[in-house]
């Protein structure tokens, strides 16, 4: 409309015409401004979006790894969300959210509120009282989205929150497939993944059906401002308040104040439920790492593996009960010690190692470290020196040579590789893979004592002063443990001085040779000393080798 009616002034009078183009220099600079602000979103925010997205991305995956590695903070700061799963799932879904942000809708928001306030500037120029039905009509549009956009915001978060879960429900099952397939369960979860789709589409239609709401509001709203610009500027032409040059503008600088407006808030909304969404991502950002992180603490030139446990009790801090996992524990290690630490299930052994490697820090008491307590030593430089197996040691994604060498502080060449694998008794296997130390390492490729066996290379190859073997061998069979375990005892005198050797086996016959055996029961140690001094005593370790001769009889 207003398009035709300039095509009309200028064909009506030709110096009128050449006097319109003259006055609008105003609106050929707010096309360039726009024009520069289109550029600036190509060139200045597409640069920045790409990196700031990359460095989001990667502080938000460290700070997942920190806040993981130091489960005393995960589970104070998120009580209900213990789930790393659902914690990466959403880091996934919100970065993308906020990508999409600072890719799209500031740039859009600050080159519509230039030409909005471009186009009021001239609007109130040419006649106040004119611009002022279009002013009251933008900000009825304001208020209709002030309350569209907290319901917004509100629903953006819970789509996010949905989203995730439902996320969670699906990488927990495909990880758990073969668990899922012999229970015969698929059927239940799907209803689980379903219940979120539910969740999610149910918010979803409602937040599109008060975006319909909000959109009719909007066109309603510009359709009636463009009637009232011709109505308004037709009554004034006739009282010849204003000429037909001048109910061009009006028109065209009515019809842009509405559109930056719709445009703006828009934006906005789009805006707000991105932070309604990134909520939980900045929540994250800010989480400090924990102070063993920051300290750089000692580093001794070199660990001789005496370790000390002193009055120390203990609790998970997401299970704080009457009764302490670990309860006034003191246990004394020498350097080039083979120790075993036997005891039922849940008496607290992995438990042991968990404070050893820092992963959780005693509730009272002090452990020792060469004389040092622990938490003085520099935490990179202490696990640097610990070699750790545990019981379901999970593999990297990555070839086999590389999950051999992960995590190892020096160089190491492809022979030193190959030697680890072949102390762990892993070289056969390996080679008879289909690309050998190659072959990329996928859940399914390898079994339970080969994954064992490739983890216990790993730890081999770090030669580390401290080998800890939680469950380490429970999934060979019989005779790569007995091989296994003259390789463990021979290691102690092998490329250093002295190394020390933590073993937890429920299977006694492993650690029948050990030089000490700590049997524990519910936290506390009850008995001590080599097999041969504990079988006869009649306590909890003849007893449990007992059981396990009558169990293979
Ligand atoms: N992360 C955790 N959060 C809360 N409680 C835990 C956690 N890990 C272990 N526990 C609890 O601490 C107790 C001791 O567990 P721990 O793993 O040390 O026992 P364990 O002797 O090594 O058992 P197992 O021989 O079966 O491995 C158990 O009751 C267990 O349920």
């Amino acid at each position: 409309m207003p398009r035709i009616l300039a095509a009309s002034v200028f064909s009506a009078n030709s110096g009128e015409s050449a006097a319109f183009f003259r006055s609008s220099r105003m609106l050929i600079l707010l096309l360039i401004i726009s024009g520069i602000c289109s550029g600036l979103r190509s060139g200045c925010f597409a640069m920045p979006n790409t990196i700031l997205v990359k460095r989001l991305r990667r502080s938000l995956y460290a700070s997942l790894v920190f806040q993981y590695l130091c489960p005393t903070l995960l589970s104070d700061t998120y009580p209900n969300m213990g789930i790393v799963g659902s914690l990466t799932s959403r880091l996934g879904s919100d970065c993308q959210r906020l990508s999409y942000v600072i890719g799209n809708d500031i740039h859009l928001i600050i080159r519509n509120a230039i030409q909005g306030t471009g186009a009021l500037i001239n609007l109130l120029t040419l006649s106040w009282p004119l611009t002022l039905p279009t002013l009251i009509i933008c900000s009825v549009l304001a208020i209709i989205f002030s309350i569209y956009g907290r319901y917004q915001k509100r629903a953006a978060k819970l789509m996010q929150e949905f989203n995730a879960c439902a996320n969670n429900v699906a990488q927990e099952t495909l990880s758990l497939m073969r668990t899922v397939r012999a229970y015969g369960t698929e059927g239940e979860e799907v209803e689980r993944y379903k219940r979120w789709l539910d969740e999610l589409a149910f918010v979803s239609i409602r937040e599109s059906a008060a975006y319909g709401l909000w959109s009719t509001s909007f066109l309603t709203l510009y359709r009636f401002t463009q009637v009232l610009a011709v109505l308004l500027g037709g009554i004034c032409i006739m009282n010849s308040q204003l000429s037909p040059e001048q109910l061009t503008k009006y028109i065209l600088y009515c019809e842009w104040l509405i559109y930056a407006t719709w445009r703006v808030v828009d934006n906005s909304s789009s805006l707000l439920q991105s932070i309604g969404a990134c909520e939980k991502v900045f929540h994250l950002m800010d989480l400090l790492p924990t102070d063993q992180f920051l300290s750089k603490g000692v580093k001794l030139p070199r660990l001789m593996g005496n370790i000390q446990f002193v009055n120390v009790s203990f609790h998970y801090p997401s299970r704080i009960s009457l009764v302490p996992i670990l309860d006034r524990l003191n246990l004394a290690i020498q350097a080039n010690e083979v120790v075993a630490i036997a005891g039922l299930s849940g008496s607290g052994k992995s438990t042991i190692v968990n404070l050893l490697l820092r992963l959780y820090q005693p509730v009272s008491g002090q452990i020792y470290m060469d004389g040092l307590p622990l938490d003085e030593l520099d935490i990179r430089w202490l696990r640097e020196n610990i070699g750790f197996v545990g019981q379901e040691p999970d593999l990297f994604n990555m070839d086999v040579k590389s999950n051999i060498k992960y995590g190892c502080p020096r160089e190491v060449k492809d022979e030193g590789i190959e030697w680890a694998a072949k102390q762990a008794h892993a070289h056969e296997f390996i080679s008879s893979l289909p690309h050998g130390y190659q072959t990329i390492v996928d859940n399914d490729l390898l079994s339970g004592g080969q994954k064992q066996q490739i983890a216990i290379a790993r730890a081999i190859l770090r030669d580390p002063a401290i080998l800890v073997l939680d469950e380490a061998t429970s999934a060979l069979d019989a005779e790569s443990e007995h091989y296994l375990k003259g390789v463990f005892h021979g290691l102690r005198n092998e490329s250093r001085s002295k190394r020390t050797i933590i073993l937890i086996a429920h299977r006694l016959s492993t650690i029948k040779t050990a030089d000490r055996i700590v049997v524990m029961d519910k936290g506390r140690i009850i008995e001590m000393g080599d097999h041969t001094e504990l079988l006869p005593k009649g306590g909890l370790y003849s007893q449990l080798i007992g059981a396990q001769a009558e169990s293979m009889a």
